[in-house]
């Protein structure tokens, strides 16, 4: 199994998710909304998914009008939390700083 498919340990999770503010769990998934502008949302999607191409993990994302939610679980590990899920995260968060996408709490 690659390193980015091992199922993390709890502590492991807690730890991630104190590097990455704005980001929640939700069960086996972590979370993140931002505001953005619906077409804004498109573009900054087109990105996150050219990225999402080349790392071979893909995000579940819900755009709607004003904002755009991801979320995203490893489904090769039984739909568990692994590093590679924290690290689109990261790729997002930067993706989304790039297109000046709101942090928003939601
Ligand atoms: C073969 C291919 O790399 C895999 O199916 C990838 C594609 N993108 C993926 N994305 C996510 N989020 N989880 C996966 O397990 C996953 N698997």
């Amino acid at each position: 199994m690659a390193h980015g498919l091992v199922p993390l340990t709890e502590e492991e999770i807690q730890a991630a998710l104190r590097d990455l503010p704005g980001w929640r769990r939700e069960g086996d998934e972590i979370t993140r909304a931002f505001g953005i502008r619906y077409h804004g949302g498109v573009a900054m999607i087109v990105h996150v998914a050219d990225i999402e191409r080349l790392i071979s993990h893909h995000a579940d994302i819900d755009l709607r009008w004003g904002k755009v939610r991801f979320s995203i679980t490893t489904h090769d590990a039984g739909h568990k939390l692994t590093e590679a899920d924290f690290d689109l995260a990261r790729r997002i968060d930067a993706i989304a700083q790039a297109h000046m996408a709101e942090p928003i709490d939601d």
